[in-house]
C-alpha cells in the first residue's frame, strides 16, 4: 500500500510517558514545521504559530503549570503537583500549536481555526512519516491564562493543542473507529 494512507489508515496516538528520546534533529524539525505551515489557509493569513518547548522550557513550563495547579488546588500533595508539573516533560518534543485567527474583513473566525487544526494534523502525520510517534493533547492547561501567559500567547489567541513527539517501539492497540455508515451521507 501507498506509504502515507498505510501511515493515515493505521496512525495511532501514544501517551506522552511511552515517548521517549532523541526527539527530532534540527534538520527533522525544520521538515515538521515546513510541512505544517504549508496547510490550507483561506486569505493567506498563517493563523497559526509554533512554541517548541524542550529541555529547560519543559522544566520552566513545568514550574508554572505546578504552580498553578497548587494555587487552584491547595490540597494538593506533592506527588499530584510533580504529576502536573510533568505533564509537559514526558516526550523529548512538545510543539504547542497556537490558533491566531481573529476577526478579518473576509475570512471568518471558524475557517482560521480549522488551519490551526489542519496544521496540527500534518505537524503530526509529518512526525509520523518520520518515524515518531505523537499524542495531540490539551488536559487543562491548555485553556488556564496563567499557562498561556507564560508561554507568551496573547489574549486573543488560542491553544490548539500541544503535540508530543517522540519515539515509541510500541504502538497501543487500536480503538474503535465510526462506521463510515454512520458518518456518511450521500447528497
Ligand atoms: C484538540 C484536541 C485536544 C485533545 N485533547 C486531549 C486531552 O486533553 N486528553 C486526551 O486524553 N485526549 C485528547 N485528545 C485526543 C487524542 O489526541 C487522541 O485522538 C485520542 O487519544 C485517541 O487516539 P488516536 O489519535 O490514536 O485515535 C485531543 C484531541 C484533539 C483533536
Amino acid at each position: 500500500m501507498n506509504a502515507t494512507l498505510d501511515l493515515l489508515r493505521t496512525r495511532r496516538s501514544v501517551p506522552p510517558a511511552q515517548l521517549s528520546g532523541p526527539g527530532p534533529s534540527p534538520e527533522e524539525l525544520d521538515l515538521l514545521l515546513s510541512a505544517a505551515s504549508r496547510v490550507p489557509d483561506h486569505g493567506k493569513l498563517a493563523p497559526w504559530r509554533f512554541i517548541l518547548i524542550e529541555g529547560e522550557g519543559q522544566a520552566r513550563i513545568g514550574r508554572v503549570v505546578a504552580e498553578a495547579y497548587r494555587a487552584d488546588h491547595p490540597e494538593a500533595d506533592d506527588k499530584r503537583l510533580a504529576l502536573e508539573a510533568g505533564r509537559l516533560g514526558l516526550a523529548p518534543l512538545v510543539i504547542a500549536v497556537v490558533s491566531r485567527a481573529g476577526p478579518h474583513v473576509k475570512i471568518p473566525d471558524w475557517e482560521q481555526v480549522l488551519s490551526a487544526g489542519a496544521a496540527s494534523m500534518t505537524l503530526i502525520v509529518a512526525a509520523n512519516a518520520l518515524g515518531f510517534r505523537t499524542s495531540w493533547l490539551t488536559e487543562w492547561m491548555a485553556y488556564d491564562r496563567r499557562v498561556l501567559d507564560a508561554l507568551g500567547l496573547d489574549p486573543a489567541e488560542r491553544l490548539a493543542g500541544f503535540v508530543h513527539v517522540g519515539r515509541a517501539e510500541q504502538v497501543p492497540p487500536d480503538r474503535p473507529r465510526p462506521a463510515l455508515a454512520e458518518i456518511v451521507t450521500r447528497y
